[in-house]
């Protein structure tokens, strides 16, 4: 949508339009809310202001990017917003050329920024493109955002960066930054005065406006301008967000700079749904609601898996005193905001900062304490080094507790948790297991407690998959398995974490009983039970919610190689060596054909 010759009241009829078309959609398929209803003035100048055909638009972790989608063609399919094979919830290049780069993890989006800008330097193009990023207050506190920023302020590279601070994260955002950002002197206030002083002491030439600098500085005012000022970045802010004549002023300046510069722009979190305005958390990922009630219209009866994490790590705590944990940024999501608020000298939100959350860990387990680093598996990416080098290398006891492993559903991609046993197993000193109910998950969360040595566990978003009928899970011991059923004939199922109720789902629609295994560890395997098994069943069929390359079925094949065994056939059920994408994850559980009834037809066809 060319927004060239749109007047301000076109404009600020168009961000109603957009807010409306949000909570229309948002309110049926759920969705980020508060952060795209927020961001919605500074998209709709960043639009009026720049081409996002030729400049690169770029969004930090880029869920609070719908008006981008909106303005930019997508207005109508928009109803198919994070379902399968509709319009995803983050930018997606091969969704629209408006996109500029995959997003969904956070603090990537000033690298990508210096990036496009070399690139743009390189291809002489600077007189006519130039990189806008928009980045949230909650995504400035990783250190890759600082890795750019120390580098931009060194080679000046001509970039705008809109700085959208709402003040808040997913939560209430922690730490010196939010502070910062937020502190007094950025206030309106405080930075009109600075104004009019600066305005008046330049009267008096550079040797003034030094001094004055120098006493701002004495004076101790840390204004957010400073850091990144200091950093040879300049600083606008801060500006009021939804104000949309300041910011296409602002904007229009910025871009004639020809230099880095920062918008550090104040907007509401939820802006213009009053029910979600503010400091709610709970808007910022939102399953379908009711508009008028702002009640949500799904409630699921199972308990989740989280909310098994949170009872036993509740339950352990009570009477060790030596068990901490920390999470990144994700307090509600991964089941540590009861345990924050219960024990806050022992839990932490470090903010988003999966680097620092897993070193940081690793130096209390160093001090004789038993962390339990609580990280989706998806964002231990982020923090993949400091497993090896600041926790195996010394084989440090370190829990990695690690929430929505395998398929998540609509956050697609950029979301799914399906890599960790393949980029854990490979670490020396780890030891990977997994849980497939409640009671087995209190059983291998007290073997973590007492296990010497770096650990993980990992499970599903929401409940886990049905195992009601299977014999009762016994206390987990290291590198032990548990045979579930035990039948005749060459068939034998082995299931790992979630995946063993997978298994048990797809027998239960065979003609003949199964063998039933599950594996409980991938690393170390039960290799006395394996042997075993070898002995009895010659053809293997492995479930789990893990990505075959380096997975279950890779580590069980590495079995029979070490053991000269050639007779057994190992038919893996993991996900596909490709990236998954969006939806409801039973739609693309089953576009992939892993629904047990689907895998149940593959079974058959191999007996
Ligand atoms: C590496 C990484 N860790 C955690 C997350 C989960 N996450 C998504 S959005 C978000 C909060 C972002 O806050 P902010 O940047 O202030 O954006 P806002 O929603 O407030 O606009 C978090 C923690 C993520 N996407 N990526
Ligand atoms: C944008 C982001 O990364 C988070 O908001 C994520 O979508 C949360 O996922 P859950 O809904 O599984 O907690
Ligand atoms: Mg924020």
């Amino acid at each position: 949508m060319d927004l060239q010759y749109k007047s301000i009241a076109e404009l600020e009829k168009l961000c109603e339009d957009i807010r409306k078309r949000i909570l229309e959609v948002v309110s049926k398929n759920g969705g980020h809310l508060s952060s795209t209803l927020g961001a919605t003035e500074l998209i709709v100048a960043m639009h009026k202001v720049f081409d996002s055909k030729k400049d690169p638009f770029i969004f930090d972790v880029s869920h609070q990017s719908y008006a981008h989608k909106l303005l930019t063609g997508r207005w109508d399919e928009f109803d198919t917003l994070r379902q399968f094979n509709g319009i995803c919830g983050y930018t997606k290049p091969s969704e629209s050329e408006d996109d500029y780069f995959v997003a969904g993890h956070s603090s990537t989006s000033i690298s990508l920024g210096v990036g496009a800008a070399k690139a743009i330097a390189l291809k002489g193009e600077q007189d006519e493109r130039i990189p806008v990023v928009m980045i949230g207050d909650g995504s400035m506190t990783a250190g890759m955002v600082y890795e750019a920023l120390n580098e931009l302020g060194e080679r000046k590279y001509p970039m705008v960066i809109i700085l959208n601070d709402n003040e808040m994260s997913i939560s209430k955002p922690i730490g010196a930054v939010s502070r910062m950002l937020s502190s007094a002197m950025a206030s309106p206030f405080y930075q009109r005065f600075k104004k009019t002083t600066e305005a008046f002491v330049d009267n008096f030439g550079e040797g003034a406006r030094y001094i004055a600098k120098r006493m701002e500085e004495s004076l101790k005012l840390v204004t957010p301008g400073m850091l990144f000022e200091e950093m040879g970045i300049d600083y606008i802010g801060p500006v009021d967000g939804h104000n949309l004549t300041q910011l296409i002023e602002i904007l229009e300046t910025a871009k004639q700079l020809k230099k880095p510069v920062i918008i550090h722009a104040q907007t509401l979190k939820g802006k213009g749904y009053e029910i979600a305005e503010g400091k709610e958390e709970k808007w910022h990922g939102v399953g379908p609601f009711d508009i008028s009630s702002g009640s949500s219209s799904k409630k699921s009866s199972a308990k989740s898996a989280t909310q098994i994490y949170t009872e036993a790590l509740l339950h352990l705590c009570k009477d060790n005193d030596k068990i901490v944990g920390a999470t990144a940024a994700m307090p509600s999501g991964t089941g540590l905001t009861e345990l924050i608020e219960k024990y806050p000298n022992r839990f932490w939100d470090v903010a988003i900062a999966e680097q620092h959350a897993v070193t940081s860990m690793a130096a209390l387990a160093r001090e004789g304490f038993k962390p339990f680093c609580t990280i989706y598996s998806t964002f231990l990416q982020r923090g993949y080094d400091q497993v090896i080098h600041d926790t195996c290398l010394m084989d440090l006891p370190v829990v990695f507790a690690l929430d929505r492993a395998g398929i998540v559903g609509e956050d697609g991609e950029t979301h799914q948790g399906v890599f960790d046993v393949s980029f854990l197993r490979a670490i020396p000193n780890m030891t990977l297991f997994a849980p497939r109910d409640e009671k087995s998950f209190h059983q291998a969360m007290a073997f973590a407690t007492e296990y010497d040595h770096p650990c993980s566990l990992r499970y599903p978003r929401g409940a886990f998959l049905d195992t009601e009928g299977l014999p009762e899970s016994t206390k987990f011991t290291l590198a032990k398995s548990q045979l579930l059923e035990s039948h005749e004939g060459d068939i034998l199922f082995i299931g790992y974490g979630n995946g063993v109720g997978r298994a048990y789902a797809t027998a239960k629609l065979l003609d003949e009983s199964v063998s039933l295994l599950d594996l409980r560890f991938v690393k170390p395997l039960d290799t006395t039970m394996l042997r075993e098994m070898v002995q009895k069943h010659k053809k293997w069929f492995v479930f789990s919610d893990t990505s075959k390359m380096g997975g279950v079925g890779s580590a069980l094949l590495e079995f029979l190689a070490d053991e000269k065994i050639t007779d057994v056939l190992v038919e893996s059920f993991e996900y596909d060596d490709c990236f998954i994408t969006h939806g409801n994850t039973k739609v693309v559980e089953e576009s992939l054909g892993i629904l047990p009834a689907q895998l149940a037809k593959k079974a058959e066809a191999l007996i």
